[in-house]
């Protein structure tokens, strides 16, 4: 095991306690906190495609198997090993530093009771690839750094890699299976037969992620009620609903919404791992909530794609996904926060979309469209079908990422509490007709 050498810690805990109470103007000076790596532990990436990447290992010390995948996010990569939709995945950071500013406390805020203070209770991914990890960090809530939480959570890393050259290859071939080999006995194996590749596509994975019960957050607000079924919800997301009022109620991914859903005033799909199709039959319980239930829904990436499925529209897998904070999309239709025509640069972790056709389903129009690769960012219900539904491929709520389209989740609420009241919300979709040119990229 490691030797650590962490001299204000116990400063760095207490300004953890409570995030956003503490400022690092009220701490005193706080120097880099260091973590010693065992000694140069060798290390191996090998790709079922047959290249390998050698460099040193961190976090546990045990071999794993992963979808390997790259995100160009440049912060928050606590957020992203936390964020469920990663589950089974090796996360390549082309970001080229990672772990400068530690890990900071799981805990919950004051204000939010019950929702973890990162995405998840803990680390979802199945291994970390960098090129050049931290060893010194330093941030007012930080409790430990990158090493020690992957070694914490069974977590094999390897750093000294060229992050480039994965993430060219990658982009070229897609994402491709993988396995971290940690120790000299593990490297000198060599590359396992490729029939030993784990692929976490072929799992249920959402399974494994979403609430095994139902329970509920801010059970005594004011706001509307809304049922989230979790796919493998980002805590943020729930976060979100309940700092803006929502009385919420957390179901498992299986639970069959239409047997409770006189009792709520709207329903959240939220993010989740792997294949859309592996949830076909919960898509088809949503095809039967929009048929005969007229109050607000919204879905976000794996809930956007499900929606997407409910309403005739068919999910492929990309070549590579989109993993970054840096996703321009253009709006092809107009809502309460969102105007046809303007890009929003959002947050995006996704390895599916629907598929662009020129025909969108009846009661259907294209919401946004990806700037870089003309795939499907968004659907929206048309004004015409009576319904206020709509599903974005990217991440509103951020954590982390931009916050260009955060006002979407008050819309949420808005027209939840609107309906509950008798109201009607206002969500408008201007047909935009789609261009052709985009359809024949993005459906390749
Ligand atoms: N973040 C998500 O919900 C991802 C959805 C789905 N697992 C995909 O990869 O496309």
């Amino acid at each position: 095991m490691s030797s650590i050498l962490r001299p204000l810690a116990k400063t760095a805990v207490a300004a953890t306690a409570r995030r956003g109470l503490a400022t690092p103007t009220t701490l005193p000076h706080q120097s880099l906190l260091q973590t010693v790596l065992p000694a140069k532990v060798p290390a191996a990436l090998f790709l079922k495609s047959g290249q390998e990447y050698h460099g040193t290992g961190f976090g546990s010390s045990n071999s794993k198997f992963g979808e390997t995948v790259f995100s160009t996010s440049i912060t928050s990569y606590t957020d992203s090993l936390t964020d469920p939709s990663y589950r089974g995945q090796f996360l390549v950071f082309t970001s080229p530093m990672v772990g400068n500013y530690g890990v900071p406390s799981n805990a919950p805020l004051p204000d939010t009771p019950g929702i973890p203070f990162l995405e998840s209770d803990g680390m979802q991914v199945a291994g970390v690839i960098v090129s050049d990890l931290a060893t010194k960090y330093s941030h007012y809530q930080a409790v430990e750094s990158l090493h020690e939480w992957c070694a914490r959570y069974d977590i094999p890393g390897i750093t000294g890699v060229d992050t480039r050259a994965i993430t060219t290859l990658l982009r070229d071939q897609g994402t491709t299976l993988g396995r971290i080999a940690i120790g000299a006995d593990e490297v000198a194996k060599g590359a396992p037969a490729q029939d030993a590749y784990w692929d976490p596509s072929k799992e249920n994975l959402i399974s494994q992620v979403s609430t095994k019960q139902p329970y509920e957050l801010n059970p005594n607000g004011k706001g509307p009620k809304i049922a989230v079924l979790d796919f493998g919800t980002k805590a943020n997301i729930t976060r979100s609903l309940v700092k803006r009022g929502a009385r919420v109620t957390v179901l498992p991914w299986d639970f069959d919404f239409n047997t409770v859903r006189d009792q709520y005033d709207g329903l959240f799909l939220s993010n989740g791992p792997g294949d859309p199709m592996s949830i076909y039959d919960t898509a088809m319980r949503v095809r039967q909530t929009i048929a005969e239930w007229n109050k607000p829904i919204f879905g976000i990436c794996m809930g956007h794609q499900i929606l997407g499925i409910a309403a005739g529209m068919e999910a492929y897998r990309m070549t590579f996904g989109n993993r970054g904070h840096n996703q321009p999309v253009l709006a092809l239709a107009n809502s309460a926060s969102i105007k046809a025509g303007r890009v929003y640069v959002t947050s995006q972790n996704h390895q599916y979309a629907l598929k662009l056709t020129e025909d969108f389903p009846e009661g259907w129009a294209p919401f946004f469209i990806n700037c870089n690769d003309s795939s499907v960012e968004g659907i929206i219900s048309t004004p015409e079908s009576g319904k206020q539904i709509w599903g974005v491929q990217f991440h509103p709520e951020s954590a982390g990422g931009p916050l260009d389209t955060i006002a979407m989740l008050s819309d949420f609420v808005d027209a939840c509490a609107a309906g509950a009241t008798g109201g009607s919300a206002h969500i408008g979709a201007d047909q935009v007709k789609v261009n052709p040119h985009h359809v024949s990229q993005a459906s390749a």
